[in-house]
């Protein structure tokens, strides 16, 4: 069973307070028969994992990364679980010096899963020092100060590290090769959204009607910490608005209530879209101006919001910065003005 953990350090999660961490905790699947979507990375991992396990070995160092919420936590628990070996969570701002990791490394026990979340945090030092680690499971101490300091080497337990990154881009090439594995984790399709809700409505007890499981899916930003969050506001709104059964109509009111519209944009997407089409004309605009307009941290604008907005093809980066299509000045229902991109005579027409 997945062991002791210190509680990561998270700059760019706009959705997870406390109590919400400990609701998603209950609803995490435990093992990759469980883990909902991402078919090919849970068929690659479990080969992987699988191998190891026939060999007796310790498992290769595996990398994820993708967008906030889609299972990476979730995968480093069911790795360690399914190699039936202990974890320890950390995450990369946690650890500013070289010599924090290198008494979590050398505190490991013997095929111990290691989950670094937001490894692309971590400072340049600690990050010499794990490549040393992944590679010949050695640290080396360094003794005393100046011209007579010496390293001392020192063995650590084989180990598997799993790094978590929202950014894979942002990762020195060396540390990026030294991980056997690497998964890119996807936006989820509808269909396992709603598979992983009704999965979370037997655990949480919920009634859900089919169709409005399938509603709630479909406005989850393909995220199922979405999925999962929003099964709990619906539950809440059924449960004092209603008999508690979860119906189509009861679904989209409390959506509503929610300002979660239809493509499942909640307020900071939205925030996003109308500064670039009101206040930029549709841009381009900067990063930095941008997250200035909608008072946000830049990364939380480009890790949490933009790639959805992407994907939804309703906004662009360009070299000149983010441009909203003619679908994100539809969608707010309002019309480009002449030369703006999305007017009909711009680079879109
Ligand atoms: N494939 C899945 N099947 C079922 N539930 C899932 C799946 N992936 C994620 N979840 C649920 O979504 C929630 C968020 O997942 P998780 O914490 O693993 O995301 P994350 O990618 O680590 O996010 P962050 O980058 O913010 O740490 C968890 O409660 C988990 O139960």
């Amino acid at each position: 069973m997945p062991g002791q953990t210190d509680e990561p350090h998270r700059t760019v999660d706009p959705y997870a307070d406390e109590s919400e961490r400990a609701a998603e905790a209950v609803l995490r699947p435990a093992s990759l028969a469980e883990f909902n979507g991402q078919p090919r990375v849970s068929d690659q991992l479990g080969l992987v994992l699988a191998a190891a396990r026939q060999r007796d070995a310790v498992a290769d160092h595996v990398l994820l990364s993708g967008p906030p919420g889609l299972g990476k936590t979730t995968l480093a628990m069911i790795i360690a679980a399914e190699m039936s070996a202990p974890l320890r969570i950390s995450s990369g701002p946690a650890i500013q010096h070289a010599g924090d990791l290198a008494a979590i490394l050398s505190g490991l026990s013997e095929g111990e899963v290691l989950f670094l979340d937001e490894i692309h945090r971590m400072s340049r030092p600690a990050e010499e020092l794990l490549y040393l680690a992944m590679e010949d499971f050695r640290v080396d101490v360094v003794v005393g100060k100046g011209p007579g300091a010496t390293a001392i080497p020192i063995d650590i337990p084989r180990f598997t590290l799993v790094g978590a990154t929202t950014r894979a881009g942002l990762l020195p090439g060396p540390l990026r090769d030294r991980f056997g594995f690497t998964a890119q984790l996807d936006f989820y399709d509808h269909t396992a959204l709603r598979d992983i809700l009704l999965r979370s409505a037997q655990t949480l007890g919920v009634d859900v009607v089919p169709d409005a499981a399938a509603e709630i899916a479909r406005r989850s930003r393909g995220t199922p910490r979405i999925t999962n969050r929003l099964l709990r506001r619906v539950r809440d709104f059924a449960q004092v608005r209603a008999d508690g059964r979860v119906t189509l109509r009861l679904a989209q009111e409390a959506l509503e209530l929610f300002e979660v519209d239809h493509l499942g944009l909640d307020r900071l997407d939205r925030g996003v879209l109308e500064a670039v089409c009101r206040r930029f004309a549709g841009g381009p605009v900067g990063l930095s101006t941008l997250a200035i307009s909608v008072g946000e941290e830049p990364e939380t604008v480009e890790e949490v919001a933009e790639p959805f907005l992407v994907r939804q093809g309703l906004l662009m980066r360009t070299p000149r910065g983010r441009v909203a299509t003619p679908a994100a000045w539809s969608h707010l229902g309002l019309t480009a003005p002449r030369g703006a991109p999305g007017s009909g005579d711009d680079l879109f027409s």
